[in-house]
Formats: C-alpha cells, structure tokens, sequence
C-alpha cells in the first residue's frame, strides 16, 4: 500500500462543480420559457428552421426590440437565453449560406447576447453546451430519458437529423454519467492508497465508455448523412479559420472590431478531456492546443473539474508503482475502451463527412447536373475542417495515436499487435 498523501486534507467531489449525480454535464431540468418580457426571442427561436427556410429570419431579426437581460436571474434563465440568442445568431449568419455570409450582427441581437454570454462564462456562439447539454425536455416527464420520449426546445435547419444528432449525443453524455461518478473514487483511492477501490472504479469507467461507444452507434439510425453534410454542418459553424469570414463577425454595440469564435462541436463536451487528464493522455502540441482551446467553450465549472483532475497525483505512475494486477488490468481496459471510442468516432466522421465530402466533389467536378441533391448544397469551406475549425482526419488520428500512449510499456506491446488490425481498418 502507498502512503497517505498528508496534503490532500478533504475527499474529491463532484459537488462545486455542476455536475448532477444522475445526469452528469446534462443541465438538469432546463427551463422551457423565458419570463414573459423575453416572449419576442422565444417566438422568434423556435421558429428559425422555418424562418431559414423562407429567408425571412435576417428581417424577423431586424424587427426584434432591443431587450435588456438584467430580468434573467437564474442559471437555468440565463441557459435557455444562451440557447436562443445562439440558434438565431447561427441561423442569421448562415441563411443565404456561405457566400451570402454577414459582417456585422446586429445591435438588437448581439448585446444581450454578449451580456447572457459574459454572465455565464460562455462564448457567444452556439455551443456543444447549449444544443446538447440545455436543449432538451422529455415528452412525458415521468417517462424514460431515451429517444422516444426526449425533444429539443429549438432546432436549426435540418428536420428529423438535428433532433437526432443533438439527441444521440445527449445520450452518449448520459450514458458517461456512471464513469464521471466513479473519477472522485479513482482519485480519492490513489491519494489515500487504495488499490482495489481504484481497480473498481476503473472497472466502471471502462464499462461506461463502452457504454458511450455503443450509444453513438445511433447516430447512424437517427441521423441521415447527405441532410448532415449538405444542411446542418453550416449552421454549426463558426467564425473562426472559416474562409467564408475570414474577418470574423463584428458584434455590433459590443466592439467595433470583429470576433473570431468556433463553432459548435462536441470536442466541446467535457467528458474526454476529463478521462483523457485522469488516464495521463498527452496530446501532441497543435491539436493538443486545439482540445485546450475548446475548453472555453465549456461552462466554467466544468472546465474547473478537467484542470483540477489535471492536478492530482498521477494515476498512471500509481498504477505502475503498485504493480498490482487487477488494477494494471483495469487500467489497461480503461485505456483501450477510449482508445475504441476514438476509433469508432473516426469511422463516424468517415460516414457523416468524408464519404459524403467525397461524393459533392464528384459531382462539382463532373459538373453534373444534380444541384437538387442534398449534399451538393454543402460549404466547400467545411470539406476539409470540422465544425469546430479543424483539419479532421490529421487531427482526430493524432489525438488517437496520442491515446495509445497512455498504455503503461509492457502493455502496449500486446496492445499493438490486438489493435493494428482495428486501426488499419479505420485509417
Ligand atoms: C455525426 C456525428 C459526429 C460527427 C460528424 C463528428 C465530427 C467531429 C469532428 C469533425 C471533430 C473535429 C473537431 C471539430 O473541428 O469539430 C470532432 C471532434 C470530437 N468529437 Fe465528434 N462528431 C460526431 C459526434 C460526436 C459525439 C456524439 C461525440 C461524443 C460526445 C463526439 C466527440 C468528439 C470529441 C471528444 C472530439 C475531439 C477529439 C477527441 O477528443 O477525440 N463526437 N467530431
């Protein structure tokens, strides 16, 4: 047993950080109406799928009084006005698609944007923590959490595939509740020694992230590629590293110099960053500062929790001195589980992006005459960057070679013969 670290006076818990013990980063409860005075976004919000559609939502937005946000009090308030300020704005940027993109967002929508923004600590820009974590309601609130009884609150273009896509991974974060649980044991267990305890608790965050992987396997059920692809993606979008705004966006009434911000992704979630810190995953320098970056794009609380999982004694180097091994095992279970996600998550990228990139250029190049298909209406500026502003493929593959050095060394030797196969398969 290793000795008792004397500077760690109280136990690691989860209770500062907003992280509900059933639902984990998912916003419990989020609120379905603003107070009344706020009834002109709301009208506006829910309807801005229809209002793209018809090209209307840029004049709706003009006509919107100028509203203070200081009647928004509590977090859950402020949460749904995020959520709605955000849809509109995504929506207003990107109605005439990429070449009919706007330099200035206007007054009447960009300062209380910017005001709900810096009260919360979020970005103003549509967020991984808006359209997932504060974007749903159950049909029956005494029903299930699952597909069939959850709906959005407000939706971007795209139909039944933006439900889908907001709600699978809403899912994926549900079912990382139980390994989220279990960091605090894991930390708590090293601090004081307790080599079964973190066995265990490792034990139940593999589990957990297999859990993850197989949730997102309903991405391909709910969520049709070509409407992904040629539809929703713009709307994800950001302004920054996007050619199509170079410049960024001027949020007039804020400051008279434009802004750069990403757009929404799941990199934004917090849950691999977590585990990545606890199992000592180091991400290589460019997209390592990619993965940091998008931490500001996370509430603050949970941002917190992943810096402060960073600076607790090493799990790994626990792992190694106890020499113990069922909890070598555990370890390295937890390990090939993330290192699957990961696979798993480049095959979906394959499917949603890259086939379907693949197809739109056949068809510009071919100068066929298919513009009604779906894909076609695809920005050219995303095909090569995710919605977040990477270059996926390079990106996602270094971040999962990275993870496979996380594996102690007289692991990783079985590991690389168990899974060249797998990565040869999604490489
Ligand atoms: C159709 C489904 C999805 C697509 C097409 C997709 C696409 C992408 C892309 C392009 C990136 C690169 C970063 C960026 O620029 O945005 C990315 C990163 C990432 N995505 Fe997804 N994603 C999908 C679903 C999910 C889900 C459900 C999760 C789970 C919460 C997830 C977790 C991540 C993570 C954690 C990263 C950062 C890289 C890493 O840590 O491995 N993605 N995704």
């Amino acid at each position: 047993m290793a000795a008792v670290d004397p500077d760690f006076k109280t136990s690691f818990c989860l209770d500062s950080y907003y992280v509900s013990d059933e639902l984990g980063f998912i916003l419990p409860e989020p609120l379905v109406e603003l107070p009344p005075y706020y009834q002109p976004w709301m009208d506006v919000a829910v309807r801005v799928p229809d209002l793209v559609q018809s090209h209307e939502l840029r004049s709706h937005i003009y006509k919107m009084p100028l509203l203070s946000s200081e009647f928004l009090q509590k977090h859950r308030e402020l949460r749904l006005a995020h959520l709605a300020l955000s849809v509109m704005t995504m929506g207003y940027v990107w109605q005439e698609g990429e070449k009919g993109t706007v330099e200035i967002l206007p007054r009447n929508l960009a300062v209380p944007y910017w005001e709900v923004s810096q009260r919360l600590g979020f970005p103003p820009i549509f967020t991984h923590a808006d359209g997932v974590l504060a974007n749903w309601k159950k049909k029956d609130p005494q029903g299930p959490f699952d597909m069939e009884n959850l709906e959005l609150l407000v939706s971007l273009p795209g139909g039944d595939s933006v439900r889908g896509f907001f709600m699978v991974t809403l899912l994926v974060e549900l079912a990382a509740v139980p390994a989220l649980r279990s960091i605090p044991t894991v930390i708590n267990g090293v601090r004081c020694g307790e080599t079964e305890a973190v066995a265990r608790a490792l034990e139940v965050i593999s589990q957990s992230i297999q859990d993850m992987t197989d949730t997102l396997k309903l991405m391909q059920v709910h969520v049709e590629p070509s409407v992904f692809y040629g539809i929703m993606r713009i709307y994800l979008s950001g302004w920054k590293d996007n050619s199509s705004m170079p410049k960024g966006l001027i949020y007039e009434g804020v400051q008279a110099e434009p802004m750069e911000f990403s757009g929404g992704s799941a990199a934004q979630s917090s849950l691999l960053h977590c585990f990545d810190e606890l199992l000592g995953v180091k991400h290589e320098e460019k997209s390592g500062a990619f993965l940091t970056r998008m931490r500001n794009y996370m509430p603050p609380a949970h941002k917190k929790l992943i810096q402060d999982i960073s600076l607790q004694p090493s799990l790994r180097s626990f792992v190694q001195q106890q020499a113990n091994e069922q909890l070598n095992q555990a370890f390295h279970l937890c390990v090939t589980k993330l290192l699957a996600l990961r696979n798993y998550h480049i095959n979906v990228v394959s499917r949603f992006i890259t086939v379907p990139a693949a197809r739109a250029r056949q068809i510009r190049n071919q100068s066929q005459d298919l513009q009604c298909e779906t894909i076609s209406r695809a920005p050219i500026a995303l095909e090569e960057r995710g919605t977040g502003g990477s270059g996926i493929m390079i990106f996602l593959k270094t971040v999962r070679d990275k993870t496979k050095d996380a594996f102690l060394l007289e692991k990783s030797k079985d590991v690389n013969s168990e899974t060249a196969q797998q990565f040869n398969n999604s490489t």
